[in-house]
């Protein structure tokens, strides 16, 4: 069977995006995999899937698959590209929707300049639902936050890493680092995001503050490895920053693929992520695997 798909971005973060309301999708962790793969398949961080939603009041369902071919809650530079896919598929002709997703609904809004602004809804701090276990673990209170020392094994070496937790319907934990490029992310991101105290593994952020209203971050993504931009990742990291006092609302983030901008008005308020959704080709592919 043959598969029609388009290939888009944001800041970088790149998808495989499927109409799977005009064709019939329902495929393996290992197809998905194969659809990821940068040799052998299209090449994304993430695949988009388009459904009609069955739930009240909204427009579409969104459903979302990691490289690694693992199905996930949420993904903030996918819901961007998500608005622009429905308007220029011609399966909606409102530039503002509702989208459920595993972790609730969001609304993307298409802007007059090719922008998109998505509301993202409240970011979760309670531990548990995360999740995230604490047990056998001492917080440290900063500001209105809670760091929380994690225990990483490097080489026979021991180091502890002081991170903020939370969840954007996705689960992330945010550490301050002094520089983004120098950071260790490639040789950490992999341990924190297979910590024993997040059963559903975790988005390793490290965060630099430039000033009170501007970051560069890091996303180890998990299920995808470090990625040039992570929408859910830059919201988790300036409320995090928010919370910690460091930074004030709204906020520029630059990830190594583009910038965004992030604004949170504080506790039970949504996070409203804007940024690029970019188009870069069409194209159809018959999947060589079962
Ligand atoms: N790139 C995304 C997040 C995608 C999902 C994430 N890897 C997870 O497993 O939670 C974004 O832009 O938010």
């Amino acid at each position: 069977m043959k598969l029609k798909f388009t290939k888009m971005h944001g800041a970088g973060n790149d998808f495989v995006v499927i109409d799977a309301i005009n064709q019939q999708v329902d495929f393996s962790p290992a197809q998905w995999q194969a659809l990821a793969d940068r040799r052998f398949g299209v090449g994304a961080d993430q695949m988009l899937v388009v459904e009609k939603s069955t739930q009240a009041g909204c427009d579409f369902r969104y459903r979302i698959f990691n490289s690694d071919g693992g199905e996930v809650e949420q993904c903030g530079n996918g819901a961007r590209a998500f608005v622009k896919f429905v308007a220029e598929k011609g399966l909606t002709d409102r530039r503002s929707i509702a989208v459920e997703t595993m972790s609730g609904v969001i609304s993307p809004r298409l802007e007059d300049d090719g922008s998109v602004t998505v509301d993202m809804g409240a970011p979760v701090l309670e531990p548990a639902l995360v999740p995230f276990d604490t047990e056998g673990l001492q917080g440290q209170p900063e500001g209105r936050d809670t760091l929380w020392p994690l225990m990483l094994e490097l080489g026979g070496e021991k180091e502890t890493v002081l991170v903020s937790v939370l969840s954007m319907g996705n689960p992330h934990a945010v550490q301050v680092v002094a520089d983004t490029e120098t950071a260790p992310v490639e040789l950490t991101g992999p341990l924190i995001e297979h910590h024993p105290h997040f059963p559903k593994r975790v988005n390793a952020g490290f965060m630099q503050i430039v000033d009170r209203g501007h970051i560069r971050l890091r996303v180890f993504e998990r299920g995808a490895g470090e990625t040039l931009a992570c929408g859910t990742g830059a919201c988790a990291a300036v409320v995090a920053g928010i919370r910690r006092g460091l930074l004030d609302s709204p906020v520029r983030v630059d990830a190594r693929g583009g910038q965004l901008s992030i604004a949170w008005a504080g506790e039970g308020q949504p996070v409203y992520l804007t940024g690029p959704a970019v188009t870069v080709f069409e194209g159809e592919i018959e999947l060589a695997i079962n």
